[in-house]
């Protein structure tokens, strides 16, 4: 396979214009949009006795071009909100967009199109093919879906991820955090339009950890990715933009450009029921 790409271009995150309210259209600004948006999102699992209110009518807003983690107690409903969010599962409640697309009553087959051509993911497992090379592995996606990748793109992805001398290797001939740049490359070859990462660092020793969490801000600040991970851990969150809380199905707090230390303080002020201590 040819891994020859020319020089890459330069891409900023989207922003659509808003007319400022007051100014009668005469100023504009540019405001981002939301990559993907929940509101009033409920989902309940069994029912009588066994009925577990995972999400409780959450509303929030992932921007474009934006990091964000979301944090919160086992069982606060962290996952099932990334599912939820992401098309893999379905709701009892609201509305879940990606985009301007309501996933609520999408149908199976265009739910499947939208989670391919919009929704790039990063699990904790590496997910790799393991008689694939990196490359191959990266653009396997796309070639299932009968697209070209976009050579320049590929280019620019492989560069921000650090694998330009690896392409050729197999899984097998890779550390575990190669592996998860390989399927951080992967989930950003296709360009969608948010990348939803579920505990991304939980296999990795935490240089690792370190690398693939600074790849994944990478691509936010020089790609104008979106992405959305879900992680137990203070000091992961802390490469985020913004960290959401979630306890007991609800989300109860959030932070912009936080730390770890501020981060640890406020998970300290919440039990897995989400009261305040
Ligand atoms: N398939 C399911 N059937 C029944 N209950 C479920 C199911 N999946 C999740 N739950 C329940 O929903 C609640 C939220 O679970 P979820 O996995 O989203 O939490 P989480 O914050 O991701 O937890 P963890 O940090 O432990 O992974 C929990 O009480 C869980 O037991």
């Amino acid at each position: 396979m040819d891994t020859t790409v020319a020089d890459p271009v330069r891409q900023e995150p989207t922003a659509v214009t808003t007319t400022i309210p007051g100014t009668s259209g005469r100023g504009t600004a540019h405001a981002p949009a939301a990559a993907a948006s929940a509101t009033e999102l409920t989902k309940v699992y069994g029912e009588g006795e066994t009925k577990v209110v995972a999400l409780d009518h959450v509303s929030v807003q992932f921007m474009q071009g934006e990091f964000t983690a979301i944090m919160g107690p086992s069982g606060s409903g962290k996952s099932t909100l990334m599912h939820c969010m992401a098309g893999l599962d379905t709701v009892s409640g609201g509305s879940s967009r990606i985009g301007e697309t309501e996933l609520t009553g999408l149908k199976d087959k265009k739910l499947t199109q939208l989670r391919r051509d919009k929704v790039g993911f990063v699990f904790q497992a590496f997910n790799l093919l393991p008689t694939l090379n990196a490359l191959e592995n990266i653009t396997l996606p796309m070639d299932i879906a009968g697209r070209k990748p976009d050579q320049q793109w590929l280019q620019r992805v492989v560069d921000t991820v650090g694998l330009s001398g690896r392409l050729k290797h197999r899984p097998s001939q890779l550390s575990g955090g190669q592996q998860q740049r390989v399927a951080v490359a992967r989930a950003l070859a296709a360009r969608p339009e948010i990348i939803f990462a579920d505990e991304p660092t939980g296999n990795l020793d935490s240089r690792s950890g370190a690398e693939v969490l600074g790849f994944l801000r990478n691509s936010v600040r020089e790609l104008g990715q979106t992405v959305v991970m879900v992680t137990h851990d203070a000091g992961a969150a802390a490469y985020a933009d913004r960290v959401v809380f979630l306890a007991d199905g609800r989300i109860v707090d959030e932070l912009r450009d936080p730390n770890a230390e501020h981060i640890l303080d406020l998970m300290k002020r919440f039990d897995a029921k989400g009261r305040v201590s």
